[in-house]
């Protein structure tokens, strides 16, 4: 009897992307499997964003293919099942939102029919703002709310959702390390629940141990892709080109990929 296998949350093949007439992602290939956790490294402008902004259906490729759940990109539907995070200036900024209300747009992939919140809605929406012990700031403005507090509200409205693949594009930057340690705190419950995860970042700090498999963007292309134990931690600084402070970044030495690719 042969067990019936479970589609990839995330299986990207051959994945090319030029932005205004230059190439920034190259025959790139992802996969996030059932349960994963896999980061996603790499130095400032090495395509990372780009990589997983294309993969949730934001950039438009110009060659390869992506699937969520085994259905190619272009006809998936179930968008609740996939929770994007995305940086946090580009989710929040001049958003005057209560986090009630981000999170509870969270709920909106879920309906069929445009209609008002259900009791439903209001207990996922509850539920997931406690997750991320944020509770006591169900009213707050977003925007006045700390970097790792709007953070977590941003994977408050993915868990609100019911997501099974969590995508988040560099949730620790300019993220203090008690904030870093309560985000690998919730990260590793979801993991243990079965949630799939994949996370961009500089530096792993704290999530490190939860991590499964680490894949290393080099200008475009993938130069690694294996355990995150060979990857070198931080050891230079330089600066980030999204908030202009400088950051540490990861040192990304390993074992290349495929004995080479193309520069
Ligand atoms: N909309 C755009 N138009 C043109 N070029 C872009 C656009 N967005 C990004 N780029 C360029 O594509 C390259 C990859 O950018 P991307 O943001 O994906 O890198 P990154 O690895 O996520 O960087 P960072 O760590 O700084 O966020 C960079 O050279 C960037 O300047």
């Amino acid at each position: 009897m042969t067990l019936p296998t479970t589609p990839s949350p995330l299986a990207v093949r051959g994945l090319t992307v030029a932005l205004d007439g230059r190439p920034v992602l190259r025959q790139v290939d992802l996969d996030v499997s059932a349960g994963e956790f896999v980061t996603l490294l790499g130095a400032n402008g090495s395509g990372k964003s780009t990589l997983v902004r294309a993969a949730v259906g934001l950039v438009p490729f110009s060659s390869g293919t992506v699937e969520l759940f085994g259905t190619p990109l272009g006809r998936f539907r179930d968008r609740q099942r996939l929770g994007y995070v995305p940086q946090r200036s580009r989710a929040v900024a001049g958003v005057p939102a209560t986090m009630h209300e981000v999170v509870m747009s969270g709920r909106l992939a879920r309906r069929r029919f445009v209609g008002w919140r259900s009791k439903d809605d209001l207990a996922a929406v509850e539920a997931a703002i406690a997750r991320v012990g944020l509770s006591d700031r169900t009213r707050s403005a977003v925007s006045e709310m700390s970097g790792g507090q709007q953070q977590r509200a941003l994977i408050a409205r993915a868990l609100a959702a019911g997501a099974e693949l969590l995508i988040m594009d560099e949730p620790t930057a300019g993220v203090d390390h008690d904030n870093q340690e309560s985000l690998a705190e919730l990260l590793a419950g979801l993991v243990a629940e079965g949630t799939s995860i994949l996370l961009v970042a500089h530096e792993l700090g704290p999530l490190r141990p939860l991590i499964h498999r680490a894949v290393v963007l080099e200008n475009g292309t993938v130069t690694y892709d294996g355990p995150v134990d060979a990857v070198r931690d931080p050891e230079h600084v330089h600066v980030h080109v999204h908030s202009g402070r400088p950051e540490k970044a990861d040192g990304f030495k390993g074992n290349p990929v495929g004995g080479g690719q193309d520069a």
